[in-house]
């Protein structure tokens, strides 16, 4: 490596290339290799280093990505400080999920602690899902896919899955205040109040003040606050969303963990959830007819069934052939474990479409919608069903409940 790489600076094109070259054998010394920097995201760089005479999307010849934290939120710049920690945690996250589910997330090849950096498996042949999705693509082994991701990772950090003794050193290892603080800024308070990093379109302000004004949703948000700040249920991925997964028909990659963190389980649920539903409301636009709509709508809906029922049934096989003790095996408990993971699953998934709407960070399915009105219809639908979501989370008992609150938003009977 160079001589200026032993301190923290953001690094070059150059010295990604370097990096690339020397702490993997993925290249041959003589390759001529080329570098750009892709990070489409709100808070690191990534380059993707690759042969100099291959083409943009070939899958197999060799490529690499270099990862690397920067000391701030690129999003918002310099302003906001950001610790170089995360690529640590994110780097610990991908190898712990490996162990468990080797098939589903990149494999890392190097971590370098100065330079906060992780270089990682190359998944270019993959989209990033939430584009996949607003064209209108469909992947039916993801509910599979991303229930075994969900039920083995959750599981096995969890204290039905793992020693209740190691478990809290692995607590420790994983506490990550700076980047829970975004969370809890910006999901559980800025929403509810007019703080300086919503960003909120002029014709939806009325809405807003209504989420403003509404107590009984204020109550439900703040339970659900206490549990993210408080419950240590299971090692989560903590910014589950439909951007930061790459997929194709057959593969299914999960990337990004640097929010993880020990936190309840719903809230990783909630986030796939969330981003599906958020995309069913973006397609009031991108779908070309009704009847277009209507099936992707019915393929997301009957997708989110499946990611629980399939998630429902391996967390409870994981849990009855490897439950590490008696006491889990008390009758009745996992029914109450499962019913109480879905009515947090679907508090957090309101919570988490309505930040999308009116908080720092929006989504492209909806936030890039060129018509104002199909925009302003989409951001009304996700803010209607994400409120109906929190208040009724606690009164949930099936999937079914859920996805009946789902379809009457869509149909437009949530509308005061
Ligand atoms: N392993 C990878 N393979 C290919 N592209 C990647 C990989 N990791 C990240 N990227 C690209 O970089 C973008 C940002 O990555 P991400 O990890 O989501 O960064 P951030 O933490 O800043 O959100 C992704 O949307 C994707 O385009
Ligand atoms: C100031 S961070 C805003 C937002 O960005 C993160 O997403 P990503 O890193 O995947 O782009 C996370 O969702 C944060 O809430």
């Amino acid at each position: 490596m160079t001589e200026n790489t032993s301190a923290y600076h953001p690094l070059t094109v150059e010295e990604a290339i370097n990096v690339a070259r020397t702490v993997t054998n993925v290249f041959y010394p003589t390759d001529e290799l080329i570098c750009d920097e892709i990070g489409d995201g709100n808070l690191n760089l990534v380059f993707r280093v690759r042969l100099a005479h291959s083409s943009e999307s070939a899958s197999h010849t060799p490529s690499l990505i270099v990862k690397q934290a920067l000391p701030y939120a690129k999003v918002v710049g310099e302003s906001w400080p950001l610790t170089l920690e995360r690529a640590r945690i994110e780097s610990d996250a991908l190898l712990f999920q490996g162990k468990l589910v080797p098939q589903l997330v990149p494999h890392v090849h190097y971590y370098d602690a100065t330079l906060a950096m992780t270089v990682m498996e190359d998944l270019s042949d993959h989209v990033i899902m939430r584009k996949g999705l607003i064209e209108g693509n469909r992947y039916p082994l993801f509910a599979d896919h991303i229930s075994e991701f969900l039920a083995h990772t959750l599981f096995f950090s969890s204290d039905l899955g793992m020693n209740q003794q190691q478990k809290k050193w692995q607590v420790q290892r994983f506490i990550n205040p700076e980047l829970c603080k975004i969370t809890e800024d910006l999901i559980f308070d800025d929403p509810y109040t007019n703080s300086p990093n919503n960003n909120i379109d002029e014709q939806l302000l009325a809405d807003h003040a209504k989420l403003c004004a509404d107590h009984k949703l204020h109550l439900e948000v703040a339970l659900l606050r206490e549990k993210f700040l408080t419950s240590t249920q299971a090692l989560l991925h903590g910014d589950l969303h439909t951007g930061s997964i790459f997929i194709t028909p057959h593969s299914t990659k999960v990337i990004d963990p640097e929010f993880a963190y020990y936190g309840p389980i719903g809230f990783d649920i909630g986030a796939i959830f969330a981003n599906l539903l958020l995309n069913a409301a973006g397609h009031e636009h991108w779908s070309l007819d009704d009847q277009t709509r209507e099936e992707h709508r019915t393929y997301l809906l009957s997708t989110l069934c499946e990611i629980w029922n399939r998630f429902d049934e391996k967390f409870r096989s994981l849990w009855d052939e490897h439950g590490v003790d008696r006491i889990s095996r008390t009758k009745g408990y996992q029914d109450v474990y499962m019913e109480q993971i879905l009515q947090d699953t679907v508090g957090y998934t309101g919570s988490k479409m309505i930040r999308r709407i009116v908080g720092l960070a929006h989504v492209a399915d909806v936030g890039s919608i060129p018509n104002q009105a199909a925009k302003l219809r989409a951001q009304r639908i996700a803010l209607q069903l994400g409120t109906a979501l929190v208040k009724s989370n606690r009164r949930i008992r099936s999937i079914e409940e859920m996805f009946t609150i789902c379809e009457h938003a869509y149909k437009g009977v949530y509308t005061s």
